[in-house]
C-alpha cells in the first residue's frame, strides 16, 4: 500500500496522517508514504506506483488530491483508497468514508472494493482533467480561483465565505449556456455533480447516485448578488435543491460555454469555459466501508 500525502490539504493534517499510519502499522500493514511537493505531484507519483504494480494507492488529502491520484491510476489495476485530510472532504462524506483517521485506516485495511465513475472535463484545447465529485462554472468557480491558499490553510472553510463576500461585489455574472444531452439551457451558475453533497455535508442534488455513471446538473437561473446571497443562506439549511430558480436535471454529457466564465473541479481552479463534461472512459475501483 502506498499513501500519497498532500501536506497542503486541510488542517492538522500531519498529525491525522500519523494516527492513520500508526493504526496500519499496529495491524501489521505498514504502508509506504510519499509526500507531494506541488500541485500535480500526486498524479505523477500515483501513475508511477500503479505502473510498478502497487495494488492499493491511497490519496491522503482532500477532493483535489483524490482527483489527482484517481487520474494517475486510471486505466491501471490499482485500487484507490481515501484518507480524508482535506478542508471539505466532500467525496469521503458522500461515500461514507469515516473522517476519523483510525476508522479511515480500517477501511483501507479491510474495506470493500467498489467502482465509481469519475467525471472528465475536456477544454477547448483538448486538455483533459478528471474529477471525482463535482465541477462548477460561474460564481463558485470564481471564488475558488480567487481564494488565498494561506487563508484557506489558516481558516479552513471560513476562507471560502470571506472570498465569496469579496467576489460578490465584483463578479460580472456572465450568462452560461449549458447543453445537457443535446438540450440547450441558460443559467447564471452551473454545478455538474456526481454526488448529492456540496461544500461539505450540504445537500445539493438529492437524486444523485454517487457510484453510478452520469451526473445531476444544478442550473441556477439568475445571476446577480441577490441570487448568490439566497443560495448562500439556503445551503446550510439544506434548502438549495428547493431554491426558486434552481433546476436539477440528469445528464450524461454536458457542454458549458460562456466567454471568460471560470470553471472549478473538486474545489480546485480548472481554467475557463468552454468545457465538455462526460464520464471518464473507465470506472475506478475504490475501497469503501
Ligand atoms: N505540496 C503541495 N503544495 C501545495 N499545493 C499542493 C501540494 N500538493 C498538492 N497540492 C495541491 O493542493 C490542492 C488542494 O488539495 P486538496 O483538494 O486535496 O485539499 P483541500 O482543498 O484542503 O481539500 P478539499 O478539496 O476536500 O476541500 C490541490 O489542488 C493539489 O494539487
Amino acid at each position: 500500500m502506498l499513501v500519497i500525502f498532500n501536506p497542503a490539504a486541510g488542517a492538522g493534517r500531519r498529525r491525522r496522517l500519523s494516527r492513520a499510519i500508526d493504526w496500519l502499522c499496529r495491524e501489521g500493514l505498514p504502508p509506504d508514504v510519499a509526500e507531494t511537493r506541488a500541485p500535480g505531484d500526486a498524479r505523477l507519483i500515483a501513475a508511477d506506483a500503479a505502473s510498478r504494480g502497487e495494488s492499493v494507492i491511497v490519496a491522503a488529502g482532500g477532493d483535489g488530491t483524490i482527483a489527482e491520484v484517481a487520474a494517475g491510476i486510471a486505466g491501471s489495476a490499482a485500487t484507490l483508497g481515501i484518507l480524508p485530510l482535506g478542508t471539505a472532504n466532500v467525496l469521503a462524506l458522500e461515500l461514507g468514508v469515516p473522517l476519523a483517521p483510525e476508522q479511515a485506516a480500517a477501511v483501507l485495511a479491510a474495506g470493500t472494493r467498489r467502482l465509481i465513475h469519475p467525471g472528465l472535463i475536456t477544454d477547448e484545447a483538448g486538455t483533459q482533467r478528471l474529477f471525482v465529485q463535482m465541477a462548477g462554472a460561474g460564481f463558485d468557480a470564481a471564488v475558488v480561483q480567487g481564494l488565498d491558499l494561506g487563508l484557506k490553510r489558516r481558516l479552513g472553510r471560513a476562507a471560502y465565505v470571506i472570498q465569496a463576500m469579496r467576489e460578490v461585489a465584483r463578479h460580472p455574472f456572465a450568462p452560461i449556456e449549458a447543453v445537457l444531452d443535446g438540450t440547450r439551457h441558460r443559467a447564471g451558475s452551473v454545478i455538474v455533480t456526481k454526488g448529492r453533497l456540496y461544500a461539505g455535508r450540504h445537500l445539493l442534488a438529492p437524486a444523485a447516485r454517487p457510484a453510478a455513471p452520469g451526473f445531476q446538473v444544478a442550473l441556477l437561473d439568475a445571476g446577480g448578488p441577490g441570487a448568490v446571497v439566497a443560495a448562500a443562506l439556503a445551503l446550510p439549511l439544506g434548502l438549495l435543491p428547493r431554491l426558486p430558480g434552481m433546476r436539477l436535471l440528469p445528464a450524461s454529457r454536458v457542454t458549458l460555454s460562456g466567454p471568460g466564465v471560470a470553471l472549478q473541479a473538486d474545489g480546485d481552479p480548472a481554467g475557463c469555459l468552454p468545457a465538455r463534461i462526460e464520464d471518464a472512459p473507465a470506472p475506478l475501483p475504490i475501497l469503501l466501508p
